[in-house]
């Protein structure tokens, strides 16, 4: 019902109450009489209903009979006739019993009237809330929705009431207890059930709708709030960013001086023990020399005696033989006595030299063991040197993120420092390249070439068994550096430094790891042959995850490389221990394939198993290539200890097939039993 309907209806109930009962409901009767079904079409037009809505309201406010909320409407369109005669009958029983009954219906009519007003009051009232909410869209849509539905409801009871019977029959049917609702069932029309029950699900929707708005407008309130925390979260990381790097950077930096100076002690212990560099000169030239430590000095100096008890002894055993055989021709008796005696001595001095051999041998293992520390003790005090001599040892941040910590060791033309990347919060190697200042230009800009040759290649291998190359960068003209996956245990070279000899199973785990890198390489797209496998080339991660580094030297195999390999543009460097006879090929540009590294695994595996180099172990770079010595390796022997098994000598052998054409290639040699696990 529109507001205008309802002013409509409270004027008109206003006025009308003073009009004289019998005329109106005559008045009404006859309009009863004249007026259409209730089954009127929806299709009727707003106007019509309106004005019919206000004939009905000036009717119920008049008669003040019923309640226009649960007033009920007329019957359907046959019953018209019948219900107005009997209307008219009743009209006039109720005349002839007039003022017997007024009182009590004075009061039924006044109770109606409240009804009315009430019912007009909730209306206003619902309206009322219904235009704030129209005017604001923060209001619930619920109350809206309720609004709708009591305007609907209202709407539907006005209309309806246009087909009220007269109120005698109204009043008649109360009394036979028909019920109000009943009746306004019965005279809708199909089409306005539908409209109304459509308008029901209408207010529900809207009021879903307002429901979903509100939340959304909740949510939305919550998304603003939380992105001004988040935006101040962001705007106080950013503050704290600088500090936080700080703080963490000092916590880097005394640690790091902590570990110096323990290193630093550490050296210095040993050093009482196993020896130190001692300065000896000679004229004017000074030169450096190693002076064995007190445990060494011990270890020799009972060597030593035990040698002159042995020379000893050896003398006392001659002395003897020659007594025993001066004496020779005494008497039997007596030559017999002398002869038992000399043997119980024999016999007490071989016993004596069973005894030192002994304790030589305890001595020289404990010695070697000596050897070892001694090694390991001469390159920390080589590390710590080069640290303290590094122009990179005073914890500098290099390109705003990497924070240098110790030096771990140094290469050729590189010092390679651990470093902590600030951004990503992972340790990382630095390894930094320094060009000669003493280089031509040229030679440096060869340098550079090869190192980003190197980057290329290395920055797109991302595997396991394979160090992963992170980044790189400028740090001044003669300067740059590449940033590595860092890996904290020891490289190969140092493991075998101070084991030589690896048991199988570890040897063989190592080797297994190495091929699969190997075969990373040889899966690609783009094929690349390492080139410079050794063992200072295989590193460990903290969990002994062996991983190959430096494609320093390692070669892009072109998609158009015949069957035997790709031409050598580098001879001559690498490592010759672990590099295949072709290499050496002086008559012509060697062609290479993978069968290099194939070649370059099998040394490796033989220097782990039987700790020396199957060819030239004891010769220098120099002297291979002077004497030839991989050209002349065409068979290989394995010493009889330590005991190897079969498989890993026939693995052995077939990787260092002397024959580039017969020897198998990485992905050929990976299918071999002794690189695969299979439970039995
Ligand atoms: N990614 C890394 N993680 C941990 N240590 C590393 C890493 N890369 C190299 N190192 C260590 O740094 C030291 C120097 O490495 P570098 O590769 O420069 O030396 P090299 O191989 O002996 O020399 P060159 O490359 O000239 O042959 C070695 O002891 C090596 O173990």
């Amino acid at each position: 019902m529109s507001d205008d309907m309802l002013l409509h209806f409270s004027s008109n109930s206003s006025n009308q109450s003073d009009q004289s009962l019998p005329a109106k409901m005559a008045k009404l009767e006859a309009r009863m009489v004249g007026k259409t079904s209730s089954t009127q079409p929806p299709a009727q037009s707003q106007s019509t209903r309106t004005s019919s809505v206000s004939h009905a309201v000036k009717f119920v406010a008049s008669e003040n009979l019923i309640e226009p909320t649960t007033s009920s409407d007329s019957d359907d369109g046959t019953g018209d006739g019948f219900l107005i005669q009997a209307n008219t009958r009743k009209r006039q029983k109720l005349q002839e019993a007039n003022d017997s009954s007024l009182p009590e219906r004075v009061e039924a009519v006044e109770d109606g009237k409240q009804s009315v007003v009430d019912s007009i009051e909730t209306k206003k009232n619902v309206d009322v809330n219904r235009k704030k909410q129209g005017r604001g869209r923060g209001q619930s849509l619920s109350s809206r929705g309720r609004g709708s539905r009591v305007n609907d409801q209202m709407k539907s009871q006005i209309s309806l009431s246009t087909i009220l019977p007269t109120n005698g029959q109204l009043d008649s049917y109360l009394k036979d207890g028909m019920s109000k609702e009943q009746l306004r069932i019965d005279n809708r029309s199909p089409m306005e059930e539908e409209l109304v029950s459509l308008r029901a699900k209408v207010a529900s929707l809207e009021e879903d709708l307002q429901k979903s708005r509100q939340a959304s407008s909740e949510y939305q309130n919550l998304y603003h709030e939380l992105e001004k925390e988040l935006k101040e979260i962001k705007e106080y990381e950013h503050q704290m960013k600088p500090k936080r790097t700080k703080v963490l950077s000092d916590l880097l930096i005394s640690v790091s001086k902590a570990e110096r100076q323990e290193a630093r002690m550490k050296v210095r212990q040993d050093s009482l023990r196993l020896g130190n560099v001692g300065v000896i000169r000679a004229g004017t030239v000074i030169s450096e020399t190693w002076e064995d430590g007190q445990a060494l000095k011990d270890l020799n100096a009972h060597l030593k005696q035990l040698l002159e008890t042995k020379e000893a002894i050896e003398r006392q055993r001659k002395f003897l033989k020659k007594r025993q055989s001066d004496k020779g021709d005494g008497t039997d008796t007596e030559s017999g006595a002398q002869e038992e005696d000399s043997f119980i001595q024999d016999e007490i001095y071989k016993s004596r030299l069973a005894s030192i051999k002994r304790e030589e041998e305890t001595i020289l293992r404990e010695r070697d063991r000596y050897e070892i520390d001694k090694g390991r003790l001469i390159r920390e005090m080589k590390r710590i040197r080069d640290e303290e001599g590094s122009r990179f040892n005073n914890f500098q941040i290099l390109n705003y993120r990497f924070a240098l910590l110790n030096l771990l060791g140094k290469g050729g033309f590189s010092e390679v420092y651990k470093a902590y990347d600030l951004v990503e919060h992972r340790y990382v190697a630095c390894k930094l390249h320094g060009l000669n200042a003493q280089w031509s230009e040229e030679k440096k800009q060869s340098y550079i070439r090869h190192a980003i040759r190197e980057y290329n290649i290395h920055k797109t291998l991302v595997h396991s068994h394979i160090v992963r190359l992170w980044d790189i960068f400028e740090i001044d003209q003669n300067t740059f550096c590449t940033v590595l996956e860092y890996c904290s245990g020891k490289d190969l070279d140092a493991v075998l430094k101070s084991t030589p000899i690896l048991p199988e199973k570890e040897a063989r785990i190592i080797i297994v790891q190495i091929f699969h890198g190997l075969v990373y390489l040889n899966k690609r797209t783009q094929k690349i042959i390492h080139y410079d496998l050794k063992p200072g080339n295989v590193l460990f991660d903290e969990l002994g995850v062996a991983k190959l580094t430096d494609f320093g030297l390692s070669k892009i195999v072109e998609d158009d490389v015949g069957s035997q390999g790709m031409e050598l543009t580098s001879q001559g460097a690498g490592t010759y221990w672990y590099l295949p006879p072709e290499c050496f090929e002086l008559s012509k540009t060697p062609l290479i394939s993978s069968k290099v590294d194939v070649w370059s695994a099998g040394v490796l595996l033989y220097q782990m198993l039987f700790g020396r180099r199957p060819f030239g172990h004891d010769q220098t770079q120099e002297r291979i290539l002077r004497e030839d010595t991989i050209i002349k390796a065409r068979k290989v022997d394995f010493p009889t200890r330590p005991a190897v098994s079969n498989e890993a000598k026939d693995f052995i052998r077939r990787c260092l097939t002397y024959s580039q054409a017969e020897r198998p290639d990485v992905l050929t040699i990976a299918q071999d039993p002794y690189l695969t696990y299979s439970k039995k």
